[in-house]
């Protein structure tokens, strides 16, 4: 099974809000053919109606795919929707937090084949990062083609157990909005300084990005690049003796935050 095969027979996406939109836009650009993906969503964005995709329309009998991006509060709603859907071969794959792969099993038959997975939205760009677990009814061939699926907008990774899934979510699912945030802390931050916002914001985005280009590029660990940056008795020094703090700094903020967003996919999936 590859990319011909989800061309061929069709890719369905309930929720095509902003997770939806951004593996959508770049399965687009990796030149999966409009034509080949229904969209359900009874909202549908702009952007979207200009993509050429089928949207609200007749859905194909047996697509490759059916891929679930709504929330996990309109689950209930969504899942008698996707039962009437598949026969078997059609393979289910979840991008919802919190919501288990059970909860897919009791909707839509134990003997569905159901993928897990934890996408974001670096993905729109390309650079995203999902991880990924099959329900025993999963081939290796479908957990195969989930992955080349998502491996178009960025990085793959497979879950030994279901249950990592909160901490990955904390990570990596909500993990890009903590980056975004940093930035405007440091833009904030800059401006505190005196300077004006547009050239703070710019220093700052270009700082993080060009951070994140070097630390995956380079052989040596962001411990290291880190270092790398720090002149002793320097201004880095200065900075990182704030942010560095055991007890005031980032390392217990990080762990209060990735909590948090952990116990929160817990909490839905109750
Ligand atoms: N936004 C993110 O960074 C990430 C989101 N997710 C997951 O992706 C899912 C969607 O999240 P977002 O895209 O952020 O939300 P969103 O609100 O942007 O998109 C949800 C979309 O579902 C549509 N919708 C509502 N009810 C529907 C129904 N009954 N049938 C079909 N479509 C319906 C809405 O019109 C909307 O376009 C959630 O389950 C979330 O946990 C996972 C990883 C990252
Ligand atoms: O905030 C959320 O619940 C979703 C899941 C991960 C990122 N966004």
């Amino acid at each position: 099974m590859n990319m011909d095969h989800v061309a061929e027979n069709g890719l369905v996406l309930l929720g095509c809000g902003k997770m939806g939109g951004a593996m959508l836009q770049g399965w687009l650009a990796q030149g999966l053919p409009p034509t080949s993906v229904s969209v359900i969503d009874p909202n549908p964005s702009d952007w979207l109606r200009g993509t050429g995709v089928g949207i609200n329309g007749d859905l194909p009998e047996n697509p490759a795919i059916v891929l679930i991006a709504v929330k996990p509060q309109m689950m209930g709603e969504a899942l008698p929707t996707l039962a009437a859907m598949g026969n078997g071969t059609t393979l289910f794959v979840s991008v919802a937090a919190g919501t288990p792969i059970a909860a897919f099993e009791a909707a839509l038959g134990a003997e569905s084949p159901i993928v897990r997975a934890m996408p974001n939205t670096p993905a729109a760009v390309g650079r995203g990062i999902t991880a990924i677990i099959g329900n025993a009814h999963a081939s290796a061939a479908q957990v195969d083609l989930a992955e080349m699926l998502l491996r178009a907008v960025g990085q793959v990774v497979r879950l030994d157990t279901e249950d990592q899934m909160d901490a990955v979510t904390g990570v990596s699912g909500s993990g890009p909005a903590y980056v975004f945030h940093m930035i405007e802390c440091l833009a904030a931050a800059g401006e505190a300084q005196g300077l004006a916002p547009a050239l703070a914001m710019q220093l700052a985005q270009a700082t993080v990005a060009g951070a994140g280009a070097l630390a995956e590029a380079a052989d040596e660990t962001p411990a290291q690049l880190r270092v790398n940056v720090t002149s002793p008795n320097g201004t880095t020094q200065a900075g990182l003796a704030v942010l560095m703090d055991e007890e005031t700094g980032l390392p217990p903020l990080m762990r209060k935050t990735v909590a948090a967003a952990a116990d929160r996919s817990r909490e839905l999936g109750q």
